[in-house]
């Protein structure tokens, strides 16, 4: 499946697709061009979660009766101008990762693959396999965490919408907290410099680019052994630093399971969309009763 511009509603005086961020003058025409690229969510569930707990792989843990992994699966699942999925592993939560895929049905989901040591590495190797496969370079690629179960449609949209007017787009989410840079002078740290907070944003994901120019800033990083990059925005921000990248609107229920201190709101944030979707609680409840059903067979 691909995507088609008659699929996109846009502002017929604009050209301004609707839900994306009006983040820079806008010079589209009103009648975009018809548009037929693959858009490709790339979930990344490599991850070891440290922080968390090792020995219980957070993309596993069940939030609302349902594997944390498959929330956010189920996103891209859901939203039709996602074509296709890519799922990224490490070895330890394969297996079931595998098996869930298969119980769930997952109809986009292409292959499952493996992750590297760092999410950089992960994103990586979901390039490596997305050039192999012959994806066109203006192909839209949503760069997801799996721990990030909740994000929304309108993000997705946003991200898918925002790569009609640049090459690279990220959710993120306006801080209600001033930031403070700060430089390390050994044993302590001291402010650098304070951003206004109108100006300061939290990154989350989708991190979204056309397929072309994030490989193109993963080529320029894989140069540079000494860059750790968190997070695939910031490989274009200081690799392509002429490229705008643009905010879509997150929000704050987009939370990123980072510890176990992060799980009461999660579950506080599943109860509420299942109370607000009562076919998703359904779903919910029969994979509760499906995990319990394997979990007796073991
Ligand atoms: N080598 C890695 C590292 C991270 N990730 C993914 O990237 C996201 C980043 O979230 P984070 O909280 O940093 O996850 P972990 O790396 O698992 O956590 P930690 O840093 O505590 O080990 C997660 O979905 C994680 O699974 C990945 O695919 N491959
Ligand atoms: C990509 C990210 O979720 C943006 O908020 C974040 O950078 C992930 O990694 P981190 O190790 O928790 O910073």
């Amino acid at each position: 499946m691909t995507e088609r511009a008659s699929d996109i509603p846009v502002d017929a005086t604009t050209g301004i697709a609707a839900g994306s961020e009006p983040a820079a003058e806008q010079s589209a025409p009103a009648v975009r061009p018809a548009q037929h690229v693959p858009v490709v969510a790339v979930v990344l569930a490599a991850g070891f979660g440290t922080r968390f707990d090792p020995d219980n792989p957070k993309q596993l843990v069940s939030v609302g009766g349902k594997p944390i992994v498959c929330w956010s699966i189920e996103a891209f699942e859901r939203c039709e101008r996602v074509s296709d999925i890519v799922v990224v592993v490490n070895a330890k939560v394969r297996g079931t990762v595998e098996s869930l895929i298969d119980e769930q049905g997952y109809g986009k989901v292409r292959i499952v693959i493996d992750g590297g040591a760092e999410r950089v590495d992960s994103t990586a190797a979901a390039l490596d396999t997305l050039a192999a496969a012959g994806i066109p370079g203006d192909a839209k690629i949503l760069i997801h965490d799996a721990v990030r179960p909740f994000v929304e449609q309108s993000a997705i949209d946003g991200s898918i919408d925002a790569l009609d007017q640049f090459k690279a787009a990220t959710v993120a989410f306006a801080s209600t907290d001033t930031i403070l840079l700060t430089q390390d002078l050994g044993d302590l740290k001291v402010i650098r410099s304070v951003p206004d907070r109108t100006d300061s944003y939290r990154a989350q994901t989708p991190q979204s680019f056309r397929f072309a120019t994030i490989r193109h800033a993963y080529e320029l990083a894989a140069a540079d052994p000494d860059f750790h990059p968190t997070d695939d925005t910031r490989v274009v921000v200081d690799y392509l630093p002429d490229e705008p990248v643009a905010i879509v609107a997150g929000s704050e229920t987009n939370l990123k399971v980072t510890t176990l201190a992060d799980i009461p709101t999660a579950e506080r944030i599943a109860e509420e969309i299942l109370g607000r979707d009562p076919k998703e609680e359904a779903r919910a409840r029969m994979h509760a009763l499906l995990a319990q059903a394997a979990g007796q067979l073991r």
